[in-house]
């Protein structure tokens, strides 16, 4: 790739690229029908977190030999030659184009961590994929097999594990000095209609001091809407819930996918007090997001440092909102016993 732009910025630009091939192969994994789950350290991995990471790392380091990138995958390290069109190296133009902020401008390789989820919100996946594994007729099987069920709750609990799909995102996020400066979220179960033509996936990114691009963010909603998880919920997380005070909850997968709610005017702030979710979960959405004028930090108000040698952890959970405001207001809420409790 012939580009004279900054280091941070290109490897931003083909971050944007390589994102949504692995969000392909997310899908691909789908339709093929076998997920190949199997038990990884921390949750259950499938075939698509494995094939979307050795997509991602081949890509990036083939570019970028110097830059430490750190995956969640822990699986073992397959024998098979990786699929030549699994190595992009193609690089997004918008972001090329863009101009970097002052402090990044002398970046080095050496100086870069790189955070990959290649598939956030593994739950959501595997419970969509339930659904999408049934044939038509096995699904009105199962209906008629049930008389008690109504057409319309099967209706809504179709439409439910279809939608948990969307929930699915591929996060690379760039940190520089520990710090998250540039992320992106690809989103690849995100429908939108081209010319008559149903087209899948969507990719957002965030840069430092420049902005967020792939999307236009919505402003927040009039009353609190506090987004939160639908699967990693303990009574610290519903007893942070309930002191926000909020107006409404909504459960989603995936820090990625909730990073999107906040941009997308659908909740304000993102609270998690628990420690399941580690810093390839929260370094693409945190640069995303403050890119958007927004916050991630801790439970009690402190940022993640995001070097190589970090814990991945995040032990202290995540609060998240969409602009500072928002932020001090959720962190003065959480009471002491729970932060003491999540710091122990
Ligand atoms: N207890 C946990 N165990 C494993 N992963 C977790 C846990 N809690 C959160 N995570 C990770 O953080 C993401 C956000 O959490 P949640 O969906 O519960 O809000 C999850 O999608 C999951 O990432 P992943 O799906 O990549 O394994
Ligand atoms: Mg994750």
């Amino acid at each position: 790739m012939a580009s004279s732009a900054p280091l941070v910025v290109r490897l931003l630009a083909s971050s944007v690229s390589v994102a949504s091939r692995a969000g392909k192969i997310v899908r691909d994994v789908m339709s093929k029908g076998e997920l190949g789950m199997f038990q990884g350290k921390d949750d259950y991995q499938t075939e698509a977190d494995r094939s979307a990471q050795r997509c991602i790392v081949a890509s990036l380091s083939a570019q970028y030999p110097k830059v430490n990138i750190i995956g969640e995958e822990d699986g073992p390290e397959s024998e098979s030659e990786l699929p030549s069109d699994w190595i992009i190296s193609e690089a997004d133009k918008e972001v090329l184009s863009l101009e970097c902020p002052v402090n990044l401008h002398s970046v080095k390789e050496e100086d870069i961590v790189v955070w990959v989820d290649p598939l956030d919100g593994t739950s959501e996946y595997t419970q969509g994929a339930l659904m999408l594994k049934r044939d038509p007729w096995e699904r009105w099987k199962m209906y008629l097999t049930h008389p008690l069920i109504s057409i319309k709750w099967y209706l809504s609990l179709l439409q439910s594990h279809y939608g948990f799909l969307e929930h699915v995102t591929v996060l690379i996020g760039i940190s520089v000095n520990d710090k998250p400066v540039a992320g992106v979220i690809h989103q690849p179960y995100y429908k939108t209609m081209l010319g008559g033509e149903k087209i899948l996936g969507r990719t957002i990114w965030g840069l430092q001091e420049v902005g967020v691009g792939g999307f236009t963010p919505a402003p927040p909603p009039d009353s609190l809407i506090i987004t939160t998880t639908r699967s990693h919920s303990n009574p610290l997380v519903e007893k942070a819930l309930q002191v926000m005070n909020a107006g409404q909850i909504v459960r989603v997968g995936g820090a990625g996918y909730k990073v999107f709610q906040l941009l997308e005017g659908k909740a304000s702030i993102y609270v998690f007090a628990s420690s399941g979710c580690k810093k390839w979960d929260t370094c693409a959405p945190e640069a995303v997001l403050s890119a958007a004028g927004g916050k991630l930090t801790d439970i009690l108000g402190n940022y993640y440092k995001y070097g190589g040698s970090e814990s991945r952890p995040n032990k202290t959970g995540v609060l998240a909102a969409v602009n500072d405001e928002l932020h001090s207001y959720a962190v003065k809420r959480i009471p002491q016993e729970l932060k003491d409790a999540l710091s122990k």
